[in-house]
């Protein structure tokens, strides 16, 4: 498999103060984005991300993220059949066994794309966080379900089948304060917004977006998120597969608190490894300080779930 690797340098930093951002002893790390190919075959598609993320690990990266969707097709005839309930243990759910199994051994961090998931009589599209120990850090349900029809060019019903999460996912990980969307997610800036208020230094969503809205807005969106919060933003696709019911854009890309690119490629299987340093949040920040010119007497985002649970 390809291995791109970013051109960026990566040290230690002393203390990020600014936005309510959290110490790390670690600012600097790799990160690998893993663009699968994904076929109909689930067993093949387990084994091949299992070969991937080994390779992202060998090559150094501290974490790994995967596409949404990456175990089977994505597609409304696969998502029941192929569901896996994740609560019930590794028997059940043989991608989140392997993908525990290997964080673990690896001792890295992976986010691991998104898999169908069956809960009761509910499907889900979910992503499983892991730790360096292998257990499950987070697990987030997508909040936003993708429904799109544009006649003639691009009909998906994601709410068909999926039914949507019901909460914000921000976890804390040995490489940092993460938040997590998956691909429409990215659409919402004020789930963004609120991941940067609690102290995010990077958002990730795995992602599969197509190729009629890929091309204008995939990469506009996540610009917009970094330089809308000044923070990292990574996103995985799958690969493209020409002849699939959906196909997917790809451009798997990693962007800077700045809004710039930091690393990105096109649509074909790669493994994207960039250099991650937090010491540019706070140096942004400082740079740039609109986060402190916000007319809080104007406008005012509101954390519906911190509210209710009564943090401030
Ligand atoms: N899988 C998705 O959520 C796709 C989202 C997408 O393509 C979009 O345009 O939004």
């Amino acid at each position: 498999m390809l291995v791109l690797l970013s051109v960026n340098y990566h040290h230690l930093c002393t203390k990020l103060s600014y936005y309510d951002l959290v110490f790390v002893e670690s600012c600097g790390f790799k990160i690998a984005l893993c663009q699968l190919l994904v076929t109909a075959d689930k067993e093949r598609n387990i084994a091949h991300a299992r070969k991937a993320i080994e390779e992202a690990a060998e090559k150094g990266a501290q974490l790994v993220l995967l596409p949404e969707i990456w175990n089977i097709p994505y597609s409304n005839d696969y998502f029941p059949v192929y569901a896996e309930d994740i609560d019930a243990g590794a028997g059940a759910s043989p991608s989140i066994a392997m993908l525990s199994e290997l964080s673990e051994r690896l001792k890295i961090t992976i986010i691991g794309g998104s898999i169908p998931e069956r809960s009761g009589d509910k499907l889900y599209n979910t992503c499983c966080v892991f730790g360096a120990d292998g257990k499950i850090k987070g697990k987030h349900r997508k909040i936003h379900l993708f429904d799109i029809d544009i006649p003639g060019r691009m009909t998906f019903k994601e709410s068909m089948t999926f039914t949507a999460g019901e909460s914000p996912t921000i976890v804390d990980t040995e490489v940092g304060r993460i938040g997590i969307g998956i691909c429409y997610d990215i659409r919402f800036q004020e789930l963004a917004a609120i991941y940067a208020a609690r102290g995010a230094h990077l958002l990730c969503y795995p992602g599969a977006f197509n190729m009629t809205t890929g091309p204008l807005h995939w990469e506009l969106l996540q610009r917009a998120r970094a330089a809308d919060c000044q923070l990292y933003v990574a996103t995985c696709s799958p690969a493209r597969v020409d002849n699939a019911s959906y196909v997917a854009w790809g451009h798997s890309t990693v962007v800077g608190p700045f809004g710039e690119v930091i690393a990105t490629t096109e649509h074909e299987e790669v493994i994207v490894i960039a250099e991650i340093d937090y010491s540019l949040i706070e140096q942004r920040r400082t740079y740039l300080p609109f986060q402190k010119q916000r007319r809080g007497d104007l406008y005012q985002l509101v954390d519906v779930q911190r509210l209710n649970t009564g943090k401030s």
